[in-house]
């Protein structure tokens, strides 16, 4: 419950329609047992009515607004005070029904606006954390807190909260007015719906944790689906098919039989709460017959208290499910604060001012371990790229190149030495003003569902015109393809658009990243993909856009076309060689080695 108090700023910003809520139910509620005390009076008047009955039926009349209506009809003649009490009986059920809609209109509709407010709190807060975050987290998990856990908080703060005053203003107005009439019969009618609350609550949690199973278990069933739709060429290729259906299968019947069992147990408990249910209404009907038996003027009351009863059913046995809903409720947002509570580890130091990033970059000594993996993918990595610079970084796979782009976007910060741009520490910088100035394209491409035209001025602050879209695109050598496309630039691309092959993905990629036109470019292993005669068209672009602009490029390749001002060679971490290709060349160490490998591949291709 302790979790749930952080609700406390939702419901305060919402007091006014939380008030009017609590009102509204209040008041229906009062309509809701005005009903029984008409019957009441009504079948007194109506046993005093009968032939051979002796004495006055008393009508025990208590409350006020009971009151004013029986000053107005007691003395009308019977006909017409039957009727009025029918009138006065469907006017409160209107009325309640009326309350009832604003009360659902203030309550749920209160609760949506916090599910709103709530998921965008969750969702800004993604956007804040670190990258090693999002890789100790799944993908599940995190869609989990914004979606699963956040709407199950809502059904805290809309029908767990209605019920919740529903059935204790309900119940606390039903057993005032039983008590005040008569505290015996009220003792006994009321005794068995404890024991149906305590008995609800038990079944509900053992279906709350069958419907937990079950839950968990499709949740696996559709990643099994997803994912086997995701690598279905995979799957076909190695005629893994029918293994893949009898994993499927499996789980399937795991699912199934979980389910079973837990439509088994809700077999019985619809019936027997209606049995309980029942058992009170019947001691009313037992014990109030016999009362009425001695005493005419009991009859009134004992329809009262049966219609009471009646009335006590649904709050009692909501009160089992509000508090697994509650219980629910209270796990999930234990969950979501975890999420709040992770602080960003890559944050602004207090006070830090925007400015122009430019000059030199510089790497010096710097040192980095992945957190989470303890792998050191850098170790005294010094490096200077003067204003303008091009630069190229190969190496080995897995050899830390990625991670110098990672560091110097600060996706994560260096655990020894310092990275500087323009004398700067990258550290005193805002990072969103770093990484605004840094063009950057990635190894893995990721294209959004939308337009090409959207996903390449993504990174842009304001709307591109078309002429800006297609030069970008034009520096990427992809302008031509894109316009062979049915809708051009307009063509939906991503999951439910067009699929554009890799070496058209990185190329779009790199068209985002040119259309920015920032002086620093981070190009990491973008041209994996295309083939040579593309790679040769896209440096010779590169060769005219980065002019004057500091470039690192990333690769496994080495681009011939381009005259880099220094090529680095990382291996486990380390520079191993550093210099201009005439320099590395006449050190004939991999360098050359690959250079030579590589003119001896692109000759037999030819
Ligand atoms: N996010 C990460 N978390 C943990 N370890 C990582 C992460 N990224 C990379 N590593 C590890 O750090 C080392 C260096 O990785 P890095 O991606 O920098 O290599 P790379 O030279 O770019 O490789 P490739 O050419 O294959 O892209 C590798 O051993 C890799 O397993």
């Amino acid at each position: 419950m302790k979790q749930l108090s952080v609700l406390s700023k939702y419901f305060w910003k919402y007091r006014v329609r939380f008030t009017a809520g609590i009102v509204f139910i209040i008041l229906s509620n009062y309509f809701a047992v005005l009903a029984p005390q008409v019957f009441g009076y009504v079948m007194g008047k109506v046993v005093e009515h009968l032939p051979g009955a002796k004495t006055a039926a008393s009508t025990q009349v208590k409350d006020g607004v009971m009151r004013l209506l029986v000053s107005r009809i007691d003395t009308l003649p019977f006909g017409q005070l039957v009727a009025a009490c029918g009138v006065t009986i469907l006017v409160l059920a209107v009325l309640r029904s009326i309350l009832m809609f604003f009360m659902r209109q203030t309550i749920i509709v209160m609760s949506r606006h916090i599910e709103f407010d709530q998921k965008n709190e969750v969702y800004q807060h993604y956007q804040q954390l670190h990258a090693s975050f999002f890789k100790t987290h799944t993908t599940g998990d995190l869609m989990n807190r914004i979606a699963e856990d956040v709407s199950r908080v809502r059904m805290f703060t809309g029908p767990a909260i209605m019920y919740l005053i529903n059935l204790l203003s309900l119940i606390t107005l039903c057993v005032i007015i039983m008590f005040r009439k008569d505290a015996n019969l009220s003792l006994i009618v009321l005794a068995p719906l404890p024991l149906l609350a305590i008995t609800i609550y038990i079944v509900n949690t053992v279906i709350y944790k069958k419907s937990e199973k079950v839950q968990a278990l499709l949740s696996a069933l559709t990643s099994n689906s997803q994912e086997s739709y995701s690598g279905i060429r995979v799957i076909k290729s190695f005629v893994q098919e029918r293994s893949m259906l009898n994993f499927f299968t499996r789980n399937s019947e795991e699912y199934r039989k979980n389910a079973v069992s837990l439509a088994k147990v809700e077999a019985v408990y619809f019936p027997s709460m209606t049995l309980m249910v029942g058992l009170s209404t019947l001691i009313t009907v037992l014990i109030g017959g016999r009362m009425a038996l001695h005493d005419h003027q009991q009859v009134g009351l004992i329809v009262e208290f049966v219609i009471y009863i009646n009335l006590l059913t649904f709050p009692v046995s909501a009160i089992g499910s509000v508090a697994s809903m509650i219980q629910r409720a209270a796990a999930s947002q234990k969950r979501v604060n975890e999420f709040l509570q992770t602080t960003p580890e890559i944050a602004d130091a207090p006070g830090v001012q925007p400015g122009e990033l430019k000059g030199d970059i510089v790497f010096n000594k710097v040192k980095f371990t992945y957190p989470h993996t303890g792998i050191t993918a850098l170790k005294n990595f010094s490096l200077t790229v003067k204003e303008g610079q091009k630069v190229l970084i190969l190496g080995k796979t897995g050899s830390g190149k990625s991670t110098v782009a990672q560091l110097l976007l600060r996706f994560y910060n260096a655990d020894e030495g310092s990275i500087a741009v323009g004398g700067r520490d990258i550290n005193t910088f805002p990072v969103k003003s770093l990484r605004d100035q840094v063009s950057y394209v990635p190894q893995d491409v990721f294209l959004f569902s939308d337009t090409i035209a959207s996903n390449i001025s993504f990174g842009l602050h304001k709307p591109a015109p078309p002429q800006q879209v297609e030069l970008a695109a034009q520096y990427a050598s992809i302008d031509r393809e894109i316009k062979n496309l049915p809708e051009g630039y307009q063509t939906m691309v991503g999951e439910r658009g067009v699929t554009l092959s890799g070496g058209q993905k990185q190329r779009v990629s790199i068209a985002r990243a040119l259309i920015k036109d920032a002086r620093i470019l981070l190009f990491d292993d973008c041209l994996s993909a295309v083939d040579a005669k593309t790679e040769h068209e896209i440096i010779h672009n590169l060769y005219n856009y980065l002019n004057e602009k500091t470039a690192i490029i990333i690769t496994h390749r080495i681009f011939t076309v381009l005259n880099f001002d220094q090529v680095i060679i990382i291996d486990d971490g380390e520079i191993i060689e550093q210099g201009t290709h005439q320099e590395l060349m006449d050190l004939n160490g991999y360098y050359a080695e690959l250079y030579r490998l590589q003119i001896s591949n692109d000759q037999s291709a030819a």
